[in-house]
């Protein structure tokens, strides 16, 4: 026999005894491209099936090859390495170092049965030819409109379920708002507050940290008036600085930033700081930068690639690096606290939390440490600031375009406050066109247009599709806020989307601030800083000069 044209399995030489292998006659090796496999026989093999008998060099192993046996391990394992082994080169290298990462890409990305269909994956790089990152939130809705209301994106190793649509939406967050409660491990966020504090952490720390913030904040005033007279104090700055600029064109965004972030620190930190500080102004730049650069490209590229993108320079690492300032000068006031903590007199966030952690000191099942008390700090100031202020130059600017709006508002301001008080949070109910003026902002400029991710603590299934446990998931807000369906003109600054004969109206549709059990936490502060804010502002005349409103 000259050359076989296939092995198909192997059985054990072992099972033969000595008669039948003395009888075995040995014809000539045969060349099976294997240099290694010394000898290739064809014979009668231990079942007196047709087999072939192989000798591997002179490792003395010897196995049976039945013609219609699967091939064993035995046989292609060592074939398979020996040969390796011999043909080791650069170019073969790369050539498996590609086959491996292809193939191990395709294994992670094997969607699970019935998963949400999306877009064409490529290999290593999924989805990213098809996503248009000059405009997302149009790209999102183009890709809704062709896969519906779930669908999956693969940026990179990094993949996603979109929702879009109020049912959805509402069925995931709400009705199984257990299941969606999680925050996933986006390599960015991760790498900054794993999963500490209020806005990343998951179970049962989040569960902690969330109670016990929410009521420490209310009892330093959230939703009360302790709170509005802090917020009111904060104003007065404001308009101060405001009124220092004479009438001259200025750009706001540095002094509302400074005045809103000044009602966080003010309940988290104990203490306001000047709008001169240069630490807290440099504070505030960070914030800034942070918010901008989280959502370019090259952050967006770590997400997809975190083990290539760390050994490549880019944005991201200004990300880290500014988180890292910003935790310091957290830390900084912490150790200030603990100089001066005095347990009958909690001052502030910070003093409470420092009490809390001593009150479960040694419980196992306690997570109020150092770690999440910096996180919670970070958590409060970012979440604070950034949202309350983007959305207050929102209403500066279109307050600035629709002078007929901002007339009407200044009429109810003028009927109902007057010139000479402040404003009182509870002069909202008495001030419907007012109110829907800044629901409207708020439901227009939708400054979180994917919310903030959410991922699956078990398996589940949404509208018919199977999402397993740990996907990630996005509410794409825009298509319930600007639903053509569901507001008369979507895409159109009108506020009387909240208006019915002349009264307020709600609309379940508006979700500036999320909806379930992981919804906003600071809702009810930014709902009375937007109107005593904004109202302030409109009603002051010397500052809509200022503003170059009128
Ligand atoms: C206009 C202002 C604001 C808007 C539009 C806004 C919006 C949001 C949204 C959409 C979420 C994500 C909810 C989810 O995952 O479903 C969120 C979470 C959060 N917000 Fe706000 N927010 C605002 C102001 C504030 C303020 C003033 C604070 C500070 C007290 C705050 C603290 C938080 C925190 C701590 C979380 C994380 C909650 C958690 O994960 O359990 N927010 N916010």
């Amino acid at each position: 026999m000259d050359e076989p044209t296939k092995i198909f399995g192997t059985q054990n030489a072992g099972s033969r005894d000595a008669s039948e292998q003395a009888a075995i006659d040995r014809p000539q090796s045969v060349n099976l491209g294997y240099s290694h496999i010394t000898e290739v026989h064809e014979e009668a093999g231990p079942s007196d099936a047709p087999a072939f008998r192989t000798e591997l060099g002179s490792s003395g192993i010897v196995t049976w090859t039945d013609k219609t046996l699967p091939c064993t391990m035995e046989l292609s394992v060592l074939s398979v390495v020996t040969f390796l082994l011999q043909q080791v080169t650069v170019s073969n290298i790369l050539l498996f170092s590609a086959v491996f990462f292809l193939a191990a890409d395709y294994i992670k990305k094997r969607a699970p049965k019935n998963f949400p269909p999306g877009p064409f994956s490529w290999p290593i790089i999924g989805c990213l030819p098809s996503l248009d990152f000059a405009e997302p939130q149009v790209a999102i809705n183009k890709l809704s409109g062709k896969y519906g209301d779930i669908f999956r994106v693969d940026m990179g190793s990094f993949r996603f379920v979109v929702l879009s649509g109020f049912q959805t939406i509402k069925e995931a967050f709400v009705h199984q708002g257990d299941i969606f409660a999680d925050r996933p491990h986006i390599p960015i966020f991760y790498n900054v507050s794993k999963e500490y504090g209020l806005v990343n952490s998951n179970g049962h720390s989040w569960k902690q940290q969330r109670r016990f913030a929410l009521s420490t904040l209310r009892n330093f005033g959230m939703g009360k008036k302790s709170l509005e007279q802090r917020i009111n104090e904060e104003i007065s700055c404001l308009t101060g600085v405001i009124e220092e600029q004479k009438g001259q064109p200025f750009d706001p965004h540095f002094h509302i930033n400074s005045s809103v972030s000044n009602v966080i620190c003010a309940i988290s930190f104990g203490d306001r700081f000047d709008y001169q500080d240069p630490e807290f102004q440099n504070l505030l730049r960070l914030l800034d930068e942070t918010v901008k650069l989280e959502v370019g490209v090259s952050t967006q590229l770590y997400n997809s690639f975190p083990q290539i993108m760390k050994f490549f320079p880019g944005s991201y690492r200004k990300v880290l690096k500014n988180w890292k300032i910003i935790q310091m000068f957290i830390k900084k006031i912490i150790e200030k606290h603990r100089e001066h903590w005095n347990p009958s007199e909690p001052r502030d966030f910070i003093d409470c939390y420092i009490a809390e952690m001593e009150k479960f000191k040694g419980d196992p099942s306690s997570n109020f440490d150092e770690e999440n008390l910096v996180h919670c700090a970070m958590d409060l100031l970012f979440a604070g600031t950034a949202t309350t202020s983007t959305t207050l130059r929102w209403a500066i600017l279109y307050m600035a375009v629709y002078t007929e709006i901002q007339e009407k508002v200044q009429a109810e301001i003028d009927q109902v406050i007057g010139q000479s008080r402040k404003p009182l949070t509870e002069n909202r109910k008495s001030m419907p066109y007012t109110n829907a003026v800044i629901h409207e902002v708020q439901r227009i400029s939708n400054i979180l247009p994917a919310g903030v991710p959410r991922h699956t603590n078990r398996d589940t299934t949404l509208g018919g599709f199977h999402l397993p446990k740990g996907t990630t998931v996005t509410a794409n807000m825009a298509s319930v806020m600007h639903n053509k369906n569901l507001w008369k003109t979507p895409d159109m600054f009108n506020p009387e989307h909240f208006l019915e004969n002349g009264g307020f109206k709600k609309s379940d549709f508006f979700l500036p601030f999320s909806i379930g059990n992981r919804v906003c936490l600071g809702e009810q502060m930014a709902k009375m800083e937007l109107f005593l804010y904004f109202t302030t502002l409109l009603q002051r005349n010397a500052l809509l000069a200022a503003l170059k409103m009128r």
